[in-house]
């Protein structure tokens, strides 16, 4: 058996110890028969709660597994993708964008998962951008949506799999920085991995070196090159200088919106922008050697006293995104196009 199969059978549970049951009908510290089965009744439940828990929590997709989608995708295309691009709530708009292209449903694709949120299609297409072969998720997977985070980001790895040296994330987000407006465009300069303060992070269980290091460091997450092409392209795209902002991006579990008090919090943490995605996506795209840029299209403001009216509508924030389709374009066409340049610019070395 190799170590890739290991790691999916352990996070499947199917190789766990049967549960060792005590024989009913024996007394042990003088409790009757009853009591003991009503007590191994709580006790198989617990395990079972824990362990679909910890399915929920453990990674999904060995190497071959990954493996097996990626060729079976690169069989039904000639793009070999440079940069994977991920589509925000209301941010499909960029797989539009797309000249050439060849599309793969969710459903069609072995061991895909499906997209549950409104505004999410659920399609990979291949495509070029700027000239620029790419590949974009026209929806993404969330926590919230019952998947653990290994899963949401295995489409991560596919991307790599199939050629993809970039990445760009994007998505939709409240803003907690006061100086931030609805229909503004925060580019990530960094995150807080909120969830993986709390031990659930992508990466969890047994790490497989074909796709990175066990350890990683997230100093550099954000790649500074491509933050100053999205900053300069700033100067030439009518319309974006005065919306571009920098910031601090978290990703909580969702689905619900943040009460006063976390938003508070997370204020004092240093957060500029609260979402659901994005983070556990960077942080494998990292660990298998992308270099990564991601931005949020600020949505809402988040609601941080009990005076004001929460407004959060997942409907209206779509449509904050079909307002600014443009620039959001323009924005990540020229970031792409810089990946073009690079690269010609290493064949020539
Ligand atoms: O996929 P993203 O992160 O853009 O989606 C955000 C977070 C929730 O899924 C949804 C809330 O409206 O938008
Ligand atoms: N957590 C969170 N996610 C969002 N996505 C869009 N707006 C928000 C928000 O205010 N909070």
């Amino acid at each position: 058996m190799n170590r890739a199969a290991t790691v999916n059978e352990v996070s499947n549970g199917q190789q766990q110890q049967p549960n060792k049951t005590k024989p009913s009908g024996k007394r042990i510290n003088g409790l009757s028969s009853s009591v003991q089965d009503i007590a191994g009744l709580l006790l198989f439940c617990f395990s079972c709660f824990l362990s679909l828990t910890n399915t929920n929590l453990a990674s999904y997709g060995s190497f071959e597994m990954v493996q097996e989608i990626a060729t079976y995708l690169l069989d039904r295309t000639r793009i070999r993708p440079q940069c994977g691009i991920i589509c925000g709530s209301g941010l499909g708009c960029l797989a539009e964008q797309l000249t050439d292209v060849d599309s793969f449903d969710y459903e069609t694709i072995p061991h895909f998962p499906v997209s549950t949120v409104p505004g999410h299609v659920g399609r990979l297409v291949f495509g070029y951008l700027a000239g620029v072969p790419v590949l974009c998720m026209q929806g993404r997977f969330h926590y919230y949506e019952g998947y653990s985070l290994a899963k949401c980001s295995m489409p991560v790895r596919v991307m790599r799999l199939v050629g993809c040296t970039h990445l760009i994330a994007t998505n939709a987000a409240g803003a907690i920085n006061n100086n931030f407006h609805v229909g503004d465009i925060m580019l990530i300069k960094d995150h807080i991995n909120l969830m993986g303060f709390a031990g659930n992070c992508p990466l969890l269980g047994p790490n497989d070196d074909r796709f990175g290091p066990r350890f990683l460091g997230m100093a550099k997450a954000y790649d500074p090159g491509m933050l100053q092409v999205a900053k300069d392209t700033a100067k030439h795209v009518p319309g974006l200088g005065s919306i571009l902002r920098e910031g601090v991006y978290c990703c909580v579990g969702g689905p619900n919106f943040e009460t006063v008090a976390e938003g508070r919090l997370l204020s004092l943490l240093g957060v500029d922008a609260i979402g659901m995605s994005t983070v556990h996506e960077i942080i494998t795209a990292r660990h298998c050697g992308m270099t990564c840029f991601a931005f949020s299209l600020i949505t809402n403001m988040c609601t941080m006293s009990y005076e004001e009216e929460e407004e959060h509508c997942h409907e209206t924030f779509v449509d904050v995104g079909r307002q600014l389709e443009g620039r959001i374009c323009e924005l990540v066409t020229r970031v792409v196009g810089t990946i073009r340049s690079e690269a010609n610019g290493r064949k020539k070395e």
